[in-house]
């Protein structure tokens, strides 16, 4: 089971200028989140200090009890091993085969012997479907297998937190809904808590159960899914609908003049896009983070845009959905 990540006033700067500051947010544990903003705006910093490869100027990283930034780098060195990080090109030694990157990890930080490396390395090579590419070197393979076999390489020490830096970048849409499909698959089967940093809208809408937005320096919302989808928000409204009219411009930030002209011109913001369902895993079993869809938004009274849910919630649930509700409420999905 995964663990929470309590992030608290967290502030950063290099040289005196301000990446983001004062960013207080809740992993919950076993929960997908997904982290977004503009490029430039310290995503990639943010996952670096979490993980305690940079220091924050101020604030506290907290998990199970320890406070990261406070550690001694011996701590720090323990509390590192409760991570897995997909770097962003999957980080793999271009002279090592995918067998000897994957089991990298476990012969620096464990006392295995071989054969035990071995049968940890098939499971997570299996895992990632990547049985069969083990002599492989990672210039012989696609960006796509590359990716995955970075990611069996995160997963051999069992982390109980897995950091994932543009997991889909540069890479197709197809093979992005596969390892969209992948990661879904690996939260339901480790229960790991899990923060995604995305530029995909779409792996933005459907994947995660909560989402975060980075903007102009601090974060703008963070909350579950359903909550971003239907706020009004303007800049979480602009980004996560992917629009151009709102406060963000081709420079990160308008100025007032060309808002101004916007609001003179009377242009009004796109209608919400409808909430998609949230991706389930492909065994069809829910995952233990999984809410029903809708779940939110009842809870607090937004009625969701028009079309959301593919008409699946509130009094019209569907069997499949409905199923899902009664194995909640029945306890077998764990609230
Ligand atoms: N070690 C460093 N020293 C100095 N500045 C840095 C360092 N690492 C990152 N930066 C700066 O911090 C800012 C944020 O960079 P970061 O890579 O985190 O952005 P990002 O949001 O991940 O961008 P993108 O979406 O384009 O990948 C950039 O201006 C970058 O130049």
């Amino acid at each position: 089971m995964g663990v929470e990540v309590a992030v608290q006033g967290l502030t950063k700067s290099f040289g005196g200028q301000p990446v983001w500051s004062d960013i207080t947010l809740t992993l919950p544990a076993g929960e997908i989140s997904v982290l977004l903003g503009p490029s430039g705006t310290g995503k990639s910093v943010f996952l670096k200090t979490l993980v305690g490869l940079l220091r924050p100027d101020r604030g506290s990283i907290v998990i199970e009890g320890r406070d990261l930034p406070r550690l001694s780098e011996r701590a720090l060195y323990e509390v590192r091993k409760l991570f897995g990080v997909l770097f962003q090109d999957g980080a793999l030694f271009g002279s090592m085969t995918i067998y000897d990157n994957v089991a990298f990890p476990l012969r620096e930080h464990t006392r295995k012997t071989e054969s035990q490396i071995r049968a940890v390395v098939t499971e997570k090579l299996d895992m990632v479907g990547l049985v069969g590419a083990e002599r492989k070197l990672p210039g012989e393979i696609s960006g796509g297998m590359r990716k995955r076999a970075g990611l069996a390489r995160a997963l051999v020490l069992d982390p109980q937190i897995i950091l994932f830096d543009e997991p889909d970048s540069g890479l197709d849409p197809v093979r992005t809904a596969y390892l969209n499909q992948l990661i879904i698959d690996l939260n339901q089967r480790t229960e790991a808590t899990f923060l995604i940093v995305t530029h995909d809208i779409n792996t933005a809408r459907t994947v995660p159960d909560n989402i975060g937005l980075i903007y102009h320096g601090h974060l703008a919302m963070f909350g579950p899914r359903e909550m971003l989808l239907s706020s009004t928000e303007p800049v979480v409204r602009q980004f996560l609908n992917a629009q151009r009219i709102g406060p963000i411009g081709m420079a990160e930030e308008k100025d007032a003049e060309e808002l101004e002209a916007e609001a003179q011109a009377g242009v009004e913001l796109p209608p919400l896009l409808p909430i998609p369902l949230q991706l389930p895993p492909s065994d069809g079993m829910p995952r233990r983070a999984e809410r029903p869809p809708g779940q939110w938004c009842r809870a607090h009274g937004v009625t969701p845009p028009p079309g959301s849910f593919e008409g699946r919630w509130a009094d019209e649930r569907p069997t499949v959905e409905l199923a899902t509700a009664e194995r909640w409420e029945h306890g077998e999905v764990a609230r």
